[in-house]
């Protein structure tokens, strides 16, 4: 039996980070947190490009000009949307979630949706570095591991 599976070693590897300004004092710890676990994992800071986008809705369009220049091997998505506070809620949640999945099967190019999504700021604490850890950091180890695992195949 061959068993194919990312190993979490992120040295050689070229990381784009996609992150939205739109509740930065969240997807600030976002960003520290998946910055500090590509440093620990082995990045080397100059293959790591962070591009900063206005709101969750712009995450998927760089991210798929991130993902089609072949310059990275996997892009990071990070954003940070409260329904308490967001009228529609709904439908930057889905349009995110959606076009970053699109941005990734288009191409070839893993994009880790590492969007808080929740229902009030205790939640988007809770997950930004508090006791549900860091989204971020989160998706940085998908990234390393999804990188890996299609160098293989
Ligand atoms: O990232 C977010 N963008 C939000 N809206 C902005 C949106 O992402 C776009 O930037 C905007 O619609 C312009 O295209 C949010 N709210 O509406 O509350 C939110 O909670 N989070």
């Amino acid at each position: 039996v061959k068993v194919l599976e990312g190993m979490l070693n992120a040295q050689g590897l070229r990381f784009g980070i996609v992150v939205s300004r739109f509740n930065e004092f969240f997807t600030s710890k976002l960003l520290g947190g998946a910055l500090d676990a590509l440093h620990r994992h082995g990045a080397s800071e100059d293959d790591i490009t962070v591009a900063w986008v206005p709101g969750a809705f712009e995450l998927p369009l760089v991210s798929k000009k991130m993902a089609e220049s072949g310059k990275y091997d996997a892009i990071i998505a990070l954003g940070t949307v409260i329904r308490g506070s967001t009228t529609h809620y709904d439908y930057v949640c889905n349009e995110a979630a959606k076009g970053i999945a699109q941005a990734s099967m288009a191409t070839g190019v893993p994009v880790s949706f590492s969007v808080v999504t929740t229902e009030n700021l205790d939640q988007a604490i809770e997950r930004s570095g508090t006791k549900a850890g860091n989204k971020g950091a989160d998706g940085a180890m998908t990234a390393i591991e999804m990188a890996n695992l299609l160098r293989q195949i």
